[in-house]
Formats: structure tokens, sequence, C-alpha cells
């Protein structure tokens, strides 16, 4: 018997149906390149054999290795769900144990399960998803919702069991409502490319659960708007028993209306603040385009639905009419709704001088835009920029905007930016006032890191504004980092993201509009 041939007749090992080769097969090639080994070394062989012989012994060595190697990725895999199982069952005896406890206890309890909860799904590797959440394309409330802070024993807040409403996203196309999303992929199939799915889909929000908490976040100094906050906070717990959040001026407000305002719920410091939205299921604003961004400018992370309310003059971002608030909220809190998922920035400040980077500056997160200007220097700016490290231009004039698709039809479009739909993912370069002739705005792709610099030899500081708050110097050295937030800005739609935006272009900035040229005159032969 020729080695060659045993090795071709034993040892050949065909792949298992999922690419890669079965631990069995694995085995028993490793067992015959063995046996083949063993075999006295016959006479007369000449060095290829005795090489061959030692190639063999190399290949048996790795074989091995791939046994051992998928054996201990076995038992790993076993120890993550044994750890799953017991911190299941630990969480569903702190459940339990609760409804046994006092109001308070009862509380901070279901919050740090739910938080156990929470990390327990993305460690279990067996089961990628959420218990909670049926189907893998849809985005679970539960997934991104519940990372607060669980020991917030300032908050003056709710002495009531609370847990937060979940609900599913899913996306659909006009006239295709039933359908679940799919992923956005694109096929290579028989070596054609074509893109599967596109991703500016309607976005449909479904609640898994009733929603309990609102917050109204009202506008400043309005008598209408506080006149109207009085009645819907009336008709939400008379109505539909809801737990009410307000902000701690709007309390007080209540309060010297009437002592029945008594079971409205407020916050003591911004620390509570930052974990409102693991209570709060659903945030209604009543006010103008400001109090929107307010609002997204209150959750630095994971921000719950607003429902934003016309109680300005412009009102880009306010579909809903405030006359028909209860039709309105009555019909988000039964559900679906329509929702425009609003992308976000987050910038930070670079400064030349911080040691380290925690003297650096940051996150600061944007709605609308950040924007670099000269502030009050009569000197044009002098802004280096640079996108993923490659350098884009120098802005010499008043200033650049970085915009979202959202902020695309405030300042933005006042600096000649193109309006562009929320719901495009993308970054708008748009520079304010630029002395050149040639400099005309872009438009950037989501996944981009850009950074503005104010170089050494700039003739003046720079300043950067954010949503147009909060005014911060940039010194020569100095430079401001901006990307995409991961936690985009949901707001609810009158009728959909589309027709919403359109009309808003239409009713907001009278566009396009002209008078009709009458069919009354010269026509085409
Ligand atoms: N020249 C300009 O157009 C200019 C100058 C400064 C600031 N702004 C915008 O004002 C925003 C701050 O708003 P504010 O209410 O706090 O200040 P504000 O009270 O001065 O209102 C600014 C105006 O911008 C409108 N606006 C805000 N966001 C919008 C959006 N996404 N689409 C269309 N219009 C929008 C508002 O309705 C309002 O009429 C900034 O983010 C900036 O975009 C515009
Ligand atoms: N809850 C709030 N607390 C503090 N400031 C707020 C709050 N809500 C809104 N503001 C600020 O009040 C200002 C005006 O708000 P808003 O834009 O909503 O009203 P408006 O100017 O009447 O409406 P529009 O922008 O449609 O003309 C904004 O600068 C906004 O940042």
């Amino acid at each position: 018997m020729s080695p060659s041939n045993s090795t071709c007749g034993n040892g050949s090992m065909p792949p298992a149906d999922n690419g890669f080769f079965d631990s069995t097969s694995v085995l028993s090639s490793e067992k015959s390149i063995e046996e083949l080994i063993q075999q006295p070394p016959v006479q007369g062989i000449d060095d290829h054999l005795i090489e061959f012989s030692e190639a063999l012994r190399t290949v048996a060595k790795a074989l091995r290795r791939v046994t051992e190697g998928k054996a201990s990725a076995q038992a790993e895999a076993a120890e993550w769900k044994r750890k799953y199982e017991l911190a299941r069952e630990h969480n569903m005896q702190l459940e339990k144990k609760v409804l046994s406890l006092g109001d308070q206890s009862r509380e901070l309890i279901v919050e740090r399960a739910r938080n156990l909860e929470g990390h327990i799904a993305i460690l279990d590797e067996n089961n990628d998803q959420c218990e909670l959440c049926s189907g893998k394309d849809d985005i679970c409330a539960h997934q991104v919702l519940d990372d607060g802070e669980p020991d917030s024993d300032s908050s003056a807040a709710s002495n009531k069991m609370m847990r937060k409403a979940s609900f599913k996203l899913s996306w659909y196309c006009k006239g295709e409502k039933s359908d679940r999303h799919k992923h956005d992929v694109v096929s290579f199939e028989k070596g054609n490319i074509t893109t599967a799915e596109r991703s500016s889909k309607q976005i449909s929000l479904k609640w898994e659960s009733p929603p309990h908490t609102v917050l109204i976040l009202t506008k400043p100094n309005s008598v209408s708007v506080r006149i109207l906050c009085f009645e819907m906070v009336r008709w939400l717990k008379e109505q539909n028993n809801l737990n009410i959040f307000v902000e701690p001026r709007v309390k007080s407000e209540l309060l010297t209306e009437s002592s029945y305002y008594n079971f409205v719920q407020t916050w003591l410091d911004d620390k509570d603040v930052l974990t409102l939205h693991t209570k709060v299921d659903l945030i209604v604003t009543l006010g103008g385009d400001g109090t929107v961004l307010w609002a997204a400018s209150m959750f630095k992370g994971p921000v719950p639905p607003i429902v934003p309310f016309s109680l300005g003059s412009l009102g880009f971002m306010t579909p809903f009419h405030s006359e028909h608030y209860r039709e309105y909220l009555s019909s988000i809190l039964r559900g679906p709704l329509s929702i425009t998922l609003r992308h976000r920035l987050q910038c930070h400040i670079i400064r030349d001088e911080a040691k380290s980077e925690y003297e650096n500056e940051g996150p600061m997160i944007v709605l609308n835009e950040v924007t670099i200007d000269r502030g009050i220097s009569s000197f044009l700016t002098n802004l280096e920029c640079y996108c993923d490290n490659s350098f884009v231009t120098c802005v010499q004039g008043d200033g650049l905007i970085l915009s979202t698709t959202s902020g695309s039809t405030a300042y933005s479009l006042a600096a000649g930016g193109s309006m562009v739909h929320p719901q495009v993912p993308g970054i708008l370069f748009t520079p304010i006032c630029p002395h050149s002739l040639s400099f005309r705005p872009l438009i950037l792709p989501e996944h981009v890191t850009l950074r503005v610099v104010v170089p050494f030899n700039s003739r003046s500081h720079a300043w950067v504004s954010f949503d147009g708050k909060d005014r911060k110097q940039l010194a020569p050295g100095d430079a401001l980092v901006c990307s995409m937030a991961p936690w985009p800005v949901p707001t609810a739609c009158q009728i959909d993201s589309t027709s919403d935006f359109l009309r808003s272009i239409h009713e907001g900035l009278h566009w396009n509009l002209r008078k009709t040229q009458s069919s009354d005159g010269p026509r085409d032969p």
C-alpha cells in the first residue's frame, strides 16, 4: 500500500454543512495520519518520503489543536449559558421579593433587577434577544432605555412602583404597513451588486405595554402655554390615570394655581435629570422648535418619544395643533404611531492646553447644529477642517455650521445649505459668509468624524455654540471634534415623516410659492 493512497482514502476531511470541519471527521483524520506515521519505514525509501512523514506529523499536531480549540470554545459557551441561567433565576427571585416590600425599597430593587436583565440580554450569546423582544429585526425599548443610574436616592419624584412602557419600532414603506423591517443589505448574488433595502422607511412605534408616565416640558413666560399645561395635566390624570412629571418651575406654577396639582412629580437637581429616561415613557412639549431643542438637550443619552405641540410661530418640528390635544394624545397613547428618528451630533472640545483627556470638554449633543464663528471679533475666521483626518478646507469668512439633517431647515438653510429630509443620515458642512466665490456647502455621510481646528497662526479666537446656546471660546490650537451621536430623538409624526416634512416647508417657509402661470397664452405647436 503506498502512503499517498492511504492518505487520500482515509484522511480527506469533508467540511460540515456550516462550512467548518466537524470534530469527528477531524479526529478520525488525525487517527489515520497517526497510524500512517507509526508504520516502520520501508527499505530503500527516499528522502522525499521522510519529508512527507514529517509534514504529516505537523498536520496531525495542527488537527489536534483545532479539536482542542473547539472543545474549549464549547466549554466557554456552556459557562456563559450557566451564568445566564443563574442570573435569570436570581432576577426572578428579586422580582418576587419586591412584591412583599415597602414602596421605596420596591422601586429601588425593581430598577436594579431591570438593569440586571438588560445586562443579561447583552451577555447571553446564545439568546441575542431580550426575552421581551420577539423579533430580531425590530428595535425594542428594553435594548436602549434600560441603562440609567439605578441608585438615584435623591429623587424627589415617584413614591410609586413605576415600570417603563416597552415598545417596538418597525420600518415600512407606504402601502406595506404590515411588512417587518428588513436590514439594509447589499446582495452580491451571482456577481451582481444590488441594494436589497433602502434605509429611509417610515418608522412605526407600537407599544408592547401601555405608557404610564408622561413628562411635560413647556416654553417659559407664555400665558397660553401655561393655561394649556394646567388643562392637559388634569386631563392626563383624570382620563388616563398617568404619572406626570414637569420641570420644578412648572410644578411651582401648578401649585400656585391650586393644591389639586400636588400629585404632579418633579426633580431636585441635574443628577436626577440623568435618570429621567428610565422613568418617562413619553415627552410632551408645549412651545415652538426651541422647546423641542430644549427637550432633546435634557437627554444626553436615550430619548423617550416626543410629542411636540405647536405653540410657537414657525413650528418646523411641532406638527401637532394644541386645540386637538385630546384626540392626538388618546391616539398616541393607544399607538401605533409614526415617528421620525432625528439624528444628533456629539461634539467634544479638545483644548490645546489640556494636560490629559479628562480636561477636555464634552460630549455636547445637538439636534440642530454646532456653529463655529468669529463671535465679536472683526477678523475673518481661520478654521482648518478635517474629515476622518483628511484635510477638507480652511474656512475664511464668518464661520462654519455642522448641521444635522433636522437642522438643515434652521441656521444652515439661512447660510445657503440645502434642505434635507430629517430621516436622511448625514452631516451638513455649511460655511457662513465665506470670503470666496467657490465655497459651496457639502453633505457628508453619517459615519465621518469632523475636526475643526483653530490654527496657531489665526488672528483671533473662534466661538462655538450648540443649538444656538452655551457659547464657548476656542483659542488657537483648540479643536472641535464632531460625529453622529448614537442616540437619535424620536418625534411623533402627525401623518408620517415625509408628509410632515413637506407640510412644514410649504406652510412654514412657503417653499417655492409662486402664482401658477395661466394656460391662456402661447403654447408649443
Ligand atoms: N440666521 C438664522 O437663521 C439663525 C441664527 C441663529 C440661530 N438660528 C437657529 O435657531 C436655533 C435655536 O432655536 P431657538 O428656538 O432656541 O432660538 P430662537 O428663539 O431664536 O428661534 C430661532 C428660529 O429658528 C427656528 N428653528 C429652530 N429649529 C429649527 C429647525 N430645525 N427647522 C426650522 N426652523 C427651526 C425656530 O422656529 C425659530 O423661529 C439654532 O439651532 C439655529 O438653527 C438661526
Ligand atoms: N422648558 C424650557 N426651559 C427653558 N427654556 C426653554 C424651555 N423651552 C423652550 N425654551 C427656550 O425658549 C426659547 C423660545 O422657545 P420656542 O422656540 O419653543 O418658542 P418660540 O420662539 O415662540 O417658537 P418658534 O421657535 O416657533 O418661533 C428657546 O430659546 C428655547 O430654548
